[in-house]
């Protein structure tokens, strides 16, 4: 018998087609939204139970997912707090459709169902996206409560009749349309589940699953296994991020990492996130095994609100440079359908940023003073995200200064502090300035750094693709600092002491000698100069001036703006060394001829040790060393 008919109450005509059209792309968080729905009826009536306001048996509270593909409906089952006729009325009819009017004007800019679903409270309207007609059958806990069924076919007209349940909780039946059958697809499902399910606080089943059990002995006494159907849980209601600290330890942690990412290497560790106050935040982050690979490990941190999945893009919660953990972050307060530019000036999303920046760094700075030396083995994971972080972020920088370490060749580490007072005594230039140097690339630096390594300097190793952005902010925030890399220049004007840098060559001789190796190199992007260097440099050094080249690798690395630098060619000083017997002996060589090979010796030698010289130049090199060597027995 209908007892009741009306009509939903929204001022528009039909809004379900639109909800059809325009939401499309999401189609399958119906699912979630309906599974939500029902976790939550049964979280309330559990609730009630242990407030003392429900007395009666609680029962199996598992959700059921089914699938008949025969009469093509998806059925969603709790065992919660159901409705009565007049809360179908009030919840299902009113009050999810109290924002329509707001809807049917924003539709239009909701870039996806996400945005438009829960903005408008519309969970359970998600289901009209892929079925043609809904049906909910309940029964209320309450006393006395009389089942309940409410029909809606995809019109605003529904009918509201006496139902069939005799069991408290509710039944969601969606009649698939013809569009979705794909929904009707067990794998499907699953595969949904999986996605939106897998750690929801009740336990979700959907049909069965073959398993092999130990079933006796054979003859051998080998163990024995059969083939049996177990009920198929999707979730584990109790993750990790839900317990305290205390109950957990490190295996627990690694299991639910390998849960979470099967195929990744154990983390290097993690912290467990636990806020109430000001704001909710649970969760986990973990430290992967970063290399430098870094680009490729992002959005892998998964973004829940009590317990339901909502996304793994987290760009706008969390600060940039964390990206790079993995793990799980659960909060009710981050307002999940809103659009960036509001996410980012959220107030609770702006707290839980630095939150979880105190917390990160924090643990970092709790390693290193811990076990220092377990710190250091680490760095070469943890060193790419420190810096990353303190290149970004200024209030990580704040922190991070203190546990930031600098290796030097020799594979020593250092704080910033420890390092200046290494350094400073011998490596402070005429004006003052503490300079640092380092190499990107130690093999073919090699006797640039040998030299510094002879005079006791020190040489430090920035080899990553981050290195470049990280020297420019420490110059930016050490006082009195400056970083050269250790091929920028010779070493005398690295760090110079003197105003004057003085050789044994008169005027005319030095002309002579810069006259000679112009005519020998023979390429206008090389500027010779001769310099007053010590006796036992070598000979002839080529280099690039350090901020040029900076310059140019941050247009090659697609730096905003750089692309000027990158479009020029590179030049090189050649610094002739005016105190080495090598060049006394080119001035002095037979005739012009003798000089310019000399000359070329020489340059291709400087070339050959910062492995610059290649192919045709190389071959010829090598040809003219074998005949000078020739020449010499002749002699
Ligand atoms: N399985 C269910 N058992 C009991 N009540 C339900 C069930 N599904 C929906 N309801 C009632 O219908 C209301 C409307 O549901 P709907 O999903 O549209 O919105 P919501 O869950 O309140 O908000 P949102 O889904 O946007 O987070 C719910 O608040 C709840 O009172």
């Amino acid at each position: 018998m209908v007892q009741e008919k009306g009509s939903i109450s929204i001022h528009t005509e039909n809004i379900f087609p639109i909800i059809k059209k325009f939401l499309y792309s999401d189609h399958e968080i119906f699912l979630r939204e309906l599974v939500s729905n029902a976790v939550d009826a049964t979280q309330k009536v559990k609730r009630l139970s242990s407030l003392g306001q429900y007395n009666k048996e609680l029962g199996d509270l598992r959700v059921i997912v089914s699938v008949d593909e025969n009469a093509k409906t998806i059925t969603i089952s709790d065992r919660g707090i159901g409705m009565t006729a007049e809360e179908i009325k009030k919840y299902i009819n009113q009050i999810a459709f109290s924002g329509a009017t707001e809807f049917m004007e924003k539709f239009k800019e909701a870039k996806d169902a996400n945005e438009i679903i829960g903005r408008f409270g519309m969970g359970f309207y998600s289901a009209f996206m892929v079925a043609d007609k809904v049906e909910i059958q309940t029964l209320s806990y309450q006393e006395g409560a009389e089942p309940a069924r409410w029909i809606c076919d995809g019109s605003t007209e529904f009918e509201i009749t006496d139902g069939n349940r005799t069991e408290r909780g509710t039944d969601i039946i969606l009649y698939i349309n013809s569009e979705n059958e794909e929904f009707l697809e067990k794998h499907r499902i699953q595969e949904i589940l999986d996605k939106y399910a897998k750690f929801l606080p009740v336990p979700i089943q959907f049909g069965t699953r073959t398993t092999s059990m130990p079933d006796g002995e054979d003859e051998q006494g080998e163990t024995k296994y059969k083939q049996v159907e177990i009920d198929n849980i999707i979730n584990n209601p109790n993750p990790i991020w839900t317990k305290q600290p205390s109950e957990l330890n490190d295996e627990d942690y690694l299991n639910f990492y390998h849960e979470l990412y099967p195929l990744a290497e154990d983390p290097l560790f993690w912290i467990h996130l636990n806020v109430d106050y000001p704001f909710n935040l649970t969760g986990v982050l973990y430290f992967p095994k970063l290399k430098n690979e870094f680009e490729f490990q992002r959005n892998k941190i998964k973004l829940f609100s009590r317990q339901v999945f909502i996304t793994d893009e987290v760009k706008d919660i969390v600060p940039e440079f964390l990206m790079l953990l993995h793990g799980v972050i659960d909060s009710p307060d981050i307002p999940l359908n809103v659009s960036r530019s509001f996410l980012q000036a959220d107030s609770n999303v702006k707290k839980i940023n630095s939150y979880i920046t105190r917390k990160v760094a924090d643990k970092l700075g709790e390693l290193y003073r811990k076990d220092r030396k377990a710190y250091e083995e680490k760095w070469s994971d943890i060193g790419l995200f420190v810096k990353y972080g303190a290149i970004s972020e200024e209030k990580f920088y704040e922190k991070a200064k203190d546990f930031l370490l600098l290796t030097n060749t020799k594979k020593e580490f250092y704080t910033l502090d420890e390092y200046n007072e290494k350094v400073k005594a011998l490596q402070t230039d005429k004006e003052g300035r503490v300079v640092y140097l380092y190499t990107n690339d130690a093999e073919k630096q090699d006797a640039f750094i040998q030299s510094a390594l002879k005079r006791s300097y020190d040489v430090l190793v920035m080899d990553s693709p981050l290195d470049n952005h990280f020297i420019q902010h420490l110059e930016t925030k050490l006082e009195k600092v400056s970083i050269k890399r250790v091929d920028a220049d010779v070493l005398d004007r690295l760090i110079q002491k003197d105003d004057s840098l003085s050789h044994v060559l008169t005027e005319d001789e030095s002309n002579k000698v810069k006259e000679i190796f112009e005519k020998a190199i023979n390429n206008s992007n090389m500027s010779v100069t001769v310099e007053g260097l010590s006796a036992d440099e070598l000979p002839v050094t080529i280099t690039m001036e350090e901020w040029m080249r900076r310059m140019k690798e941050m247009a090659r690395m697609g730096g905003g703006g750089m692309q000027f630098y990158g479009a020029l060619p590179d030049t090189y000083k050649v610094a002739i060394n005016g105190n080495h017997k090598l060049i006394n002996r080119i001035l002095n060589a037979g005739n012009e001829a003798q000089q310019t090979a000399l000359a070329k010796q020489a340059f291709d030698l400087a070339l050959l040790s910062q492995g610059m010289l290649k192919g045709a130049d190389l071959t010829a090199f090598v040809e003219r060393s074998v005949n000078m060597i020739g020449d010499q027995d002749k002699a």
